[in-house]
């Protein structure tokens, strides 16, 4: 069995006792709060240059332990001030060491401030108990992985999504992946480096995808990102964002290596 099957099965356990039935009011509700949360999308949109999603992500079952990190809002402020555009934060316990807590400490912190930044919840999400569960805590996206997910089980979240005035992040690692995301209206599609069966990171695969996507998708490229070399070259071939986890965490100077992402 493949990791991303394994931590499905896991994670479908794990969220077995939390699902119900979730209506469209309750998820309605949060969306006349988006304004608060700010889009991601427009986040991603609005410079000119690369646009950087920072993750706060502890550990991977990739990585083993990545920082010894307190608090998430330490990590968030790290971020804000060193000019990141969108945070991408890890709620997956068992192979992430995150937490719920450490998304809604960081959007309530930014509430408070008026000055915060979008935030996408980084979760395997199956059900729309989660994207209720990622409004609530302030995100404003989700991710869906296309792999993981049937047709169905994408409609649905997507479905969630807007209905809580969520943008949905569509990870693809295949041709077959980016059609079914496109098929799916994907506005936001990004393409994970990381064969998350093999571990192995390659950008020739967002070298490979992002030039078929559709003209209006908003490209990112994902994971195995770790200077301004790499950030170049995924930048040449389409992509508008980066998400990055461990360069960033790992990052002596944070605010020098986001300019050199920035800058790229
Ligand atoms: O730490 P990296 O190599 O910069 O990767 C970040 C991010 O892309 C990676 O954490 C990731 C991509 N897709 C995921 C899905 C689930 C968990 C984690 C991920």
């Amino acid at each position: 069995m493949d990791k991303l099957t394994e931590i499905m099965n896991w994670k479908a356990q794990e969220i077995a006792e939390r699902i119900r039935p979730v209506a469209d009011h309750e998820l309605a509700a949060f969306a006349q709060e988006a304004p608060i949360r700010g889009s991601f999308l427009q986040a991603l949109k609005a410079p000119p240059r690369l646009a950087v999603i920072s993750e706060i992500k502890r550990r991977s079952p990739s990585a083993g332990q990545i920082k010894d990190l307190g608090p998430s809002i330490e990590q968030a402020d790290t971020y804000l001030a060193a000019g990141g555009d969108c945070l991408s934060i890890l709620t997956d316990n068992k192979y992430f060491g995150g937490e719920l807590n450490d998304l809604s400490s960081v959007t309530e912190k930014f509430k408070a401030q008026k000055n915060g930044i979008p935030c996408l919840r980084k979760d395997f999400m199956i059900h729309p108990v989660q994207v209720l569960e990622a409004a609530q805590a302030g995100a404003s996206a989700i991710l869906i992985i296309v792999r993981a997910l049937t047709d169905q089980q994408m409609t649905a979240l997507r479905k969630a999504a807007d209905l809580a005035g969520l943008d949905s992040l569509y990870e693809i690692h295949s041709e077959h992946e980016l059609e079914r995301a496109v098929a799916q209206d994907a506005k936001i599609i990004g393409v994970n480096n990381r064969d998350l069966a093999k571990f192995t990171t390659d950008l020739a695969f967002s070298e490979r995808l992002i030039p078929q996507f559709p003209e209006h998708v908003v490209a990112v490229s994902e994971s195995g990102i770790w200077n301004k070399e790499d950030a170049a070259r995924v930048r040449a071939c389409g992509a508008k964002a980066i998400l990055v986890g461990e360069a960033l965490m790992k990052a002596p100077d944070t605010a020098q290596l986001m300019a050199d992402f920035h800058n790229a």
